[in-house]
């Protein structure tokens, strides 16, 4: 009898991360630190969730750190994940548009707020791109 093989795949690394998102429509993106794994490239702020933390939790706490500000857990919106074959990460995008506080580079290279338009422009790791476009999608049909 004939045996599927089934490939392995690494373990999953659950990422979350935050379109924050102004009155004006803006996007808050973070330029990651040179150095780092996707160093110099715009990506959502956010990171691993962490054993034992919910999704939300991490999110709100990954922000704080990262931007020094605190989400509104009411606020957070799920929006659209990625995946690629090979990369262990999946990210899970979040909307967010009511948090306490300025937002402060507290992490990465450099943050900044950007058009939906402009978000093409931007060098970022694989898995943003897809995100990047249903966060355009979003601003346009609502801003
Ligand atoms: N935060 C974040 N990470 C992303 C995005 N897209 C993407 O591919 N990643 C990848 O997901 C992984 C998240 O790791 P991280 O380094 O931000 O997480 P962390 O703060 O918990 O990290 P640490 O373990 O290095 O301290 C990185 O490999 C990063 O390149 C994104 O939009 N936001």
């Amino acid at each position: 009898m004939a045996v599927a093989v089934v490939p392995k795949i690494p373990t999953i690394v659950p990422v979350v991360a935050a379109a924050l998102i102004d009155p004006a429509g803006r996007v808050l993106m973070q330029q990651r630190r040179i150095g780092k794994a996707h160093g110099g490239l715009w990506e959502f702020p956010g990171g691993k969730v962490e054993p034992g933390e919910s999704l939300e939790g991490a999110l709100v706490r990954e922000i704080a750190e990262e931007l020094g500000v605190v989400l509104t857990p009411a606020a957070l919106a799920p929006l659209s994940f990625a995946a690629n074959p090979g990369d262990p990460h999946v990210v899970l995008l979040y909307t967010c548009r009511a948090w306490t506080g300025e937002p402060r580079c507290l992490d990465g290279e450099a943050i900044g707020w950007f058009a939906a338009d402009a978000l093409a422009n931007l060098a970022m790791p694989p898995l943003d791109v897809p995100l990047a476009s249903a966060v355009k999608e979003l601003i346009d049909r609502c801003n």
